[in-house]
């Protein structure tokens, strides 16, 4: 067995993805370049990120398989457990032949582990199953049952299970030439599995990849052609698009340079434009106010665990003194952009309050002269209410139906007159 055992390179590249983010609290998106850099087919590459991903899905029904077969239990960071987590997603969600799960795992570890994994991994294949739902991580399980009820905890499980529909943007009369859902206008779903690069007319149209839930703080600023806008923390831009393609004056700001990079490419393969600022939005003080700020805040993410299954794995919610007091200071500085009566959209893609409900409280508590405006009827796909303060909570569970949606909270503010 050598590296060249056809599907090996996806295997190490998995592994060493699983190891940033697990043992180094990594994003795997931040993960990717570093970890896959030495392959080069993209199948392999594709593969390396399924394969994690899907591990990261149901990685405690994973660890419950591994320690009802070893006698004493692996250490949390043993190679050993984390090869053995990954071969056992490859065959029971991934449904990889057992012949291949075994080959490509063997040579990830040496010595008495590689007995070990051979021995387990016998045994599991035989027999194991995962239960019908992933188990939510005990500490997400538990808060955001609290928080929000056991209901939202078991969809959000649900929800864990597999990839999320692909969501596409576009702008009036630039639908993308392929069927799909769509639950508002200006948006379409299309299956899961779809890849976005073989949607027709993806390549040159003002059509852009986008939640639905993430369409809907602009959908809540509702920009008008001609007005001037800023869009803080903009990159890579979904919600910079959807601005401009409303025919408004957009000036996007973010403080990273990478980011900034994708937000050019998408606004030139859309033909959309933007002004773009590379600074901390905190340090972004123009000559001229704005008739509408949108600020898409820095969070913990947990709102968008469905793609990015490592946020339940790397974020800690009792740590989230830095990000709060963050947001609350982009948020004072987003106020002081506007013009008298200008509206300000404040967004976060976190499922935990302290980063939405309270923050906007806190903001009202902060400047009593701002008003929060309620979300106008047949502004949210049918199921989403707005909540009594006027303000949008999306949750796991609703339009369930549909495929449901990314966890986000927003809220619109307007500027004394
Ligand atoms: C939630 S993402 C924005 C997503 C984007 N609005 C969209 O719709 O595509 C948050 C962004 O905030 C940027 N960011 C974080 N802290 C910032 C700061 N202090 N000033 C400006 N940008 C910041 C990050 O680089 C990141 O691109």
């Amino acid at each position: 067995m050598n590296a060249d055992t056809p599907g090996l390179p996806a295997r190490r590249g998995a592994l060493t993805l699983l190891q940033a983010v697990l043992w180094q609290g990594r994003s795997l998106e931040a993960a990717l370049p570093r970890a896959l850099r030495a392959i080069e087919s993209p199948s392999d590459r594709a593969l390396a990120r399924n394969i994690a991903s899907s591990t990261l899905r149901w990685l405690p029904d994973l660890d419950d398989l591994i320690d009802g077969r070893t006698r004493q239990a692996l250490p949390g960071d043993a190679r050993a457990r984390m090869v053995l987590r990954m071969a056992l997603a490859q065959a029971l969600v991934l449904e990889t032949p057992h012949h291949a799960v075994v080959a490509t795992a063997l040579p990830l570890v040496g010595g008495g582990p590689r007995r070990l994994v051979h021995g387990v991994l016998s045994a599991a294949l035989k027999d194991s199953a995962l239960p019908d739902t992933p188990t939510l991580p005990e500490l997400w399980h538990r808060r955001w049952s609290e928080t929000w009820g056991e209901e939202v905890a078991k969809a959000a499980a649900r929800s864990l299970a597999a990839p999320p529909p692909l969501d596409l943007s576009h702008a009036d009369g630039a639908g993308p030439g392929v069927d799909g859902r769509s639950l508002l206008p200006g948006h379409l779903r299309l299956p899961a599995d779809t890849r976005v690069e073989d949607v027709p007319g993806f390549a040159g149209t003002a059509v852009w990849v986008q939640d639905i839930a993430a369409s809907l703080p602009v959908r809540l600023l509702a920009p008008q052609a001609g007005e001037r806008i800023a869009d803080l923390c903009a990159a890579p831009g979904g919600k910079t698009m959807q601005i401009a393609a409303a025919g408004a004056e957009v000036v996007a700001v973010d403080n990273s340079s990478r980011r900034l990079q994708r937000l050019t490419e998408n606004l030139e393969r859309t033909g959309l434009s933007a002004s773009l600022v590379e600074s901390d939005a905190r340090a972004f003080t123009p000559d001229e106010t704005f008739d509408a700020v949108l600020l898409d805040a820095p969070c913990s993410g947990t709102g968008i665990f469905r793609r990015h299954p490592d946020v339940l794995h790397i974020r800690n919610p009792e740590r989230l003194e830095a990000t709060l007091a963050t947001q609350a200071a982009l948020l004072d500085h987003a106020a002081s952009l506007l013009r008298p009566g200008g509206r300000l959209v404040y967004a976060v893609c976190s499922l935990e309050p302290e980063e939405g409900e309270a923050q906007v409280n806190a903001f009202c508590e902060r400047h009593p002269r701002w008003t929060v405006d309620r979300a106008p009827e047949g502004l949210l796909p049918a199921d989403i209410p707005a909540q009594a303060a006027g303000t949008v909570r999306t949750l796991p569970g609703m339009l369930a139906d549909e495929g449901g949606l990314d966890g986000f909270f927003m809220a619109r503010l307007t500027a004394p007159g």
